[in-house]
């Protein structure tokens, strides 16, 4: 029954009620880094959850500690078989009873995560009432002390509400059993349910709270009373990401004289492989034949001489070029071990966050490879030719690796990456091109 599920999700965030009065007394002195509650407001099938979840991925990548609370999965772990849209009918009293004991269980459990480390939370719910938003607003702020900021996302385009409900919502657990019609037919009744009930966030009334209207997929926003700086963060993010089909191809330059010896670092020419892998790629990208391409590489002469038989605009980024090195520039990973065994005792033991003397770490490399991040956001088909530990953080936003895995993704030279965003990620093929190269890949050692 409802009260025992809830009893057994309690016991698992239940905390000590000393250190939570402690804790939420320290909260009032962290005026500056608050934590954040993301609240998604919108009928069904507007894209809460795809916002949701890139939202946090973007956050998690750039190092804040995000985590996304579904009701909808509360939902399904509490009531085991949905049976159809007559759960979702607000004069089913019982159901209601259920769905609003799921998002009060979400709520705490969110509020015990900010409680505790998180530093962004996302709410993904309906909200549609302004009671249910007003519930959320007094418990986030008066029992905890953190920000509210409440996104609603409007949209009346059917085709894309069609395509949401086709790619998503037809492969929900809800619907494991039926057709793909049926699942559609049974969610459009699901969302005129909703549509009963639905207030939109009221500028007049709803005033005092801080919040983003999204109008169709980004088309138009209105942003009310930003918050604070993570706020205007996520403003920003939500004003720079769109749903057009496209695909990023991501590789590393040809293989340069220097790999061949196994050096790391400096500013060498391509290898007589790495010269043929330039015209295999050049070849490789005029059969894809893909619509408006543009190539970005970094400014080191390997990234450039590899992009130079392509036939599309090319630019330059600094923030591509490759990490750093600093005094191991130069340097064989056994020269390194010779000279400075204790650095390299130090990177295998913490990689994303070690950095070289007068060098970077990969802590480094994302904060400089945000505003290309951002950018590969708003563009549509890019190709990426950089270096291997920029194209692990690349890879890393895509794939949403964490942080011990992160620096060790095998990114093999001569290798094309291809990267097509579907549904809620990202879908990755590799398409390795049949020019001998050396392995620069260096794994983590097992003593350690
Ligand atoms: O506004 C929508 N209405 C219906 N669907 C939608 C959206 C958005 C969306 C919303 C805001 C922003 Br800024 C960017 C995209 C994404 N999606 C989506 C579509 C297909 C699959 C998964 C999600
Ligand atoms: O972080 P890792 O595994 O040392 O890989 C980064 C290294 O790879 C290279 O691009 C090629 O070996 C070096 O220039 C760079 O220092």
């Amino acid at each position: 029954d409802i009260h025992a599920w809830r009893r057994h999700r309690s016991y698992t965030y239940q905390r000590n009620p000393l250190l939570f009065r402690r804790m939420s007394q320290a909260c009032r002195d962290r005026l500056v880094r608050t934590p954040t509650v993301i609240a998604m407001c919108g009928l069904p099938a507007r894209g809460k959850t795809y916002i949701s979840k890139k939202l946090a991925r973007y956050l998690q990548w750039i190092g804040i500690k995000t985590k996304v609370f579904n009701v909808g999965e509360y939902r399904r772990d509490a009531v085991k078989f949905y049976a159809d849209k007559d759960f979702f009918d607000p004069d089913n009293t019982e159901a209601v009873a259920v769905r609003n004991l799921c998002a009060q269980q979400a709520l705490e459990d969110m509020c015990n995560y900010l409680a505790y480390d998180g530093e962004v939370a996302i709410f993904d719910a309906t909200n549609t009432t302004r009671e249910r938003r007003q519930n959320i607003y007094e418990y986030c702020t008066q029992t905890f002390c953190f920000r509210v900021f409440f996104v609603e996302s409007i949209c009346d385009s059917s085709e894309i509400i069609e395509s949401n409900i086709r790619e998503v919502k037809s492969k929900s657990p809800d619907y494991k059993d039926v057709t793909a019609e049926e699942a559609v037919s049974d969610f459009l009744s699901r969302i005129q349910q909703y549509e009963r009930r639905y207030e939109t966030i009221n500028d007049k009334s709803e005033r005092n709270y801080s919040f983003i209207k999204i109008f169709n997929c980004g088309e138009r926003f209105l942003v009310h009373k930003i918050g604070g700086h993570m706020q205007s963060r996520v403003v920003y993010f939500l004003m720079n990401i769109h749903i057009l089909p496209r695909t990023i191809y991501l590789t590393r330059h040809g293989e340069s004289t220097l790999n061949q010896q196994y050096h790391l670092g400096g500013d060498p020419p391509l290898s007589t492989n790495g010269k043929l892998f330039a015209e295999a790629l050049a070849e490789y990208m005029a059969n894809e034949n893909i619509p408006d391409l543009i190539v970005w590489t970094s400014q080191m002469q390997r990234c450039v001489q590899t992009a130079a038989k392509i036939n599309a605009p090319k630019e330059q980024w600094k923030a591509l070029n490759e990490i750093n090195a600093g005094i191991c520039e130069g340097l064989t990973y056994m020269e390194m071990a010779e000279r400075f065994p204790d650095e390299l005792a130090a990177r295998d033991q913490s990689k994303f966050y070690y950095r070289y003397p007068g060098g970077e770490s990969y802590q480094d490399l994302v904060a400089r490879l945000e505003p290309v991040i951002m950018e590969l956001e708003r563009a549509e088909n890019v190709l990426v030719i950089c270096h291997q530990a920029v194209a692990r953080c690349i890879l890393g936003y895509f794939l949403n690796k964490d942080a011990d895995d992160l620096p060790y993704t095998e990114v093999p030279l001569h290798t094309i990456i291809k990267l097509t965003p579907v549904a809620y990620g990202c879908l990755m093929e590799c398409i390795p091109l049949p020019v001998e190269a050396v392995n620069t890949h260096r794994n983590k050692p097992t003593n350690c």
